[in-house]
């Protein structure tokens, strides 16, 4: 009996304790925090849980939420107890800039690291730190190696375009055991990531991975990093996981969650590879091209004669596996809009064939110079790069996410502090804007449903005022080191697709809804989204 009474004693006082702690925790941080005058939602204000849910439980629905919590609270809102997200374009280059002193926000970017257990480039919280890392990669995405190497993308280009002529063509060969409907579409969606993965891999280590060869173009691989990036949202909300990721063996890993196991192989390929490479350079073994493990392993002489710094092979390792998945999804979204929308679209396409067929006779002889002079192309590639057209059956907000980067990257106020809109922010607050938002800001961007390259036309003062509200690629030195690789892949992509067809049309299976995207870091479609795929006009 008095031990019962003991017991509901103390269930009660856990119970008064709880409640009393979970008060001053909610009146602490909605009425005595540093950010409590900021606009913005109480449960918001409360925990980090709302992202999560939009985040995790929705899959990267957070950008569809942001743009109704601005229309409803204004410019700057809370949108977690230490987070602060701004829409105003006029704050971008406060943030993002090349001398910026807002760092990377640790619980945000801390978690990439957790599945490859080691910084990479993308993570690397001082500025300073990342300065050294990334002096070590700029050399070799500079304009002037992307125009040096421009073989590379454009052969991966004319590849691309073998492919999809003789997959239209395949109803000839075999037409008794498959519906000629199955027969003539082409899996463009695959085929564009393939396209992406083989660039890249042949451009930086000269060892392509050759997935346009490949019947499925590779699908395993870009499933894999989706799953990855899938693990850091959980991280990011409960960064105890990180180091239970860390302990728990590779093998029950890919076990428990089955894309891993092909991304833990690939893992091992990119180790193997620096191992050779770091073999050749101790017996002195010169390459046929030298890559960029030669040249961050031993890097060459600067023109001051001096070296710059070495990286330690785990550092190698790491910005390796970063360089080698950032550009799949990214570039592959982006083209694979700009082909919809060409061939979705009479007069674009007519307008755009045209222009590359007057300036190009024979694709073969492309140069990234040449396309980039083309007008209407550039447009077509800007137009891609920033926003796309309302789908009715959605929102607005629900439907316009353009590919890429298009979610918020959070940096840390520095000491000192900072002010966007006349609120003044304490150091350590995080700050974050999104990319997809500066796209579609009014100003910058009438009529933003429309998917118009007249809009990359206009006077020299008009193009000027949108592209300081155009920033696909970030801005600042933290911005994306392959956006030169990144446009070299579009311009020749869209270039040489278009030069050679003018009579594709989108399969009637794929509508727009499945145009959707979610925001995981990088851009995606939805799990129930179909596969982006293509016909010859005449085709069905
Ligand atoms: C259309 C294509 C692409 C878009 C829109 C894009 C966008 C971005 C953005 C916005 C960032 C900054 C992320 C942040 O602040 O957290 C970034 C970083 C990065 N991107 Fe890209 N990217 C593209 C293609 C590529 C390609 C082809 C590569 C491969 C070479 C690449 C490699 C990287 C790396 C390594 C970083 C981290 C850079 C650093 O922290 O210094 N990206 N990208």
């Amino acid at each position: 009996m008095i031990l019962a009474t003991a017991s509901d004693n103390w269930q009660l006082c856990t119970a008064v304790f709880l409640v009393l702690w979970l008060g001053y925790v909610v009146v602490r941080r909605r009425y005595f925090h540093p950010l409590s005058k900021v606009p913005g939602p109480l449960l918001w204000s409360l925990s980090s849980l709302p992202i999560l849910y939009h985040q995790a439980l929705r899959e990267g629905k957070l950008i569809h939420v942001l743009p109704k919590l601005h229309e409803r609270y204004g410019p700057i809102i809370r949108i977690s107890p230490n987070e602060i997200h701004l829409n105003d374009p006029a704050n971008y280059d406060k943030i993002y800039n090349v001398l910026s002193k807002f760092t990377k926000d640790p619980s945000f970017y801390g978690p990439i690291e957790g599945p490859v257990r080691t910084p990479v480039i993308l993570t690397v919280i001082s500025n300073e730190a990342h300065r050294a890392r990334r002096s070590a990669l700029n050399p070799f995405f500079s304009r002037r190696s992307v125009l040096d190497l421009e073989t590379v993308v454009r052969s991966k280009s004319l590849l691309f375009c073998e492919i999809l002529s003789s997959a239209l063509s395949k109803d000839e060969i075999d037409l008794e055991h498959e519906s000629k409907d199955k027969k003539k579409a082409f899996n463009a969606h695959g085929a564009i990531r393939a396209f992406a993965t083989d660039v890249i891999t042949e451009y930086a280590y000269a060892n392509c991975w050759n997935f346009l060869d490949e019947e499925d173009f590779g699908a395993w691989y870009p499933r894999a990093i989706r799953a990855v990036q899938t693990m850091f949202v959980w991280f990011q909300t409960f960064p105890r996981l990180i180091p239970v990721f860390g302990w728990v063996p590779d093998r029950v890993n890919m076990l428990l969650f089955p894309p891993f196991r092909k991304w833990f192989e690939s893992l091992d390929v990119i180790r193997n590879f620096i191992k050779e490479v770091r073999r050749e350079i101790d017996d002195e073994v010169k390459p046929e091209r030298r890559t960029i493990f030669h040249d961050l392993i031993d890097p060459p002489l600067e023109s001051t004669g001096k070296k710059r710094q070495k990286l330690s092979d785990e550092a190698v390792f790491a910005d390796a596996v970063v360089l080698t998945g950032a550009g799949v999804e990214t570039t592959g979204a982006t083209a694979e809009r700009a082909i919809y929308e060409v061939i979705s679209n009479p007069v674009i396409y007519k307008t755009l064939v045209k222009e590359l067929r007057d300036a190009f006779p024979d694709a073969e002889n492309m140069t990234l110079m040449a396309l980039e002079a083309l007008p209407y192309l550039s447009a077509v590639i800007k137009e891609s790069l920033s926003q796309f057209p309302l789908l009715k059956k959605f929102p607005p907000t629900e439907s316009r996410i353009n590919p890429g980067t298009p979610g918020h990257l959070p940096r840390v106020v520095p000491p000192g502090g900072a002010t966007f809109n006349n609120i003044s922010l304490p150091p350590g607050t995080v700050v974050s804007m999104s990319i997809w938002l500066m796209h579609h800001d009014p100003v910058a961007f009438p009529n933003p449903e429309t998917f118009d390259p007249n809009r990359w036309l206009g006077s020299e003062d008009e193009v000027r005022d949108r592209e300081r509200c155009l920033v696909p690629f970030s801005r600042g030195s933290r911005n994306c080191v392959g956006k030169n690789l990144a446009m070299s892949e579009l311009y020749f992509l869209i270039g040489t697709v278009f030069c050679r067809f003018d009579d594709l049309e989108v399969h009637p299976d794929f509508g727009k809804e499945d145009l959707e995207m979610v925001e995981l870091l990088v851009g995606y479609r939805p799990r129930k989204a179909r596969k982006f795929r293509v016909v010859r006009n005449g085709g069905e």
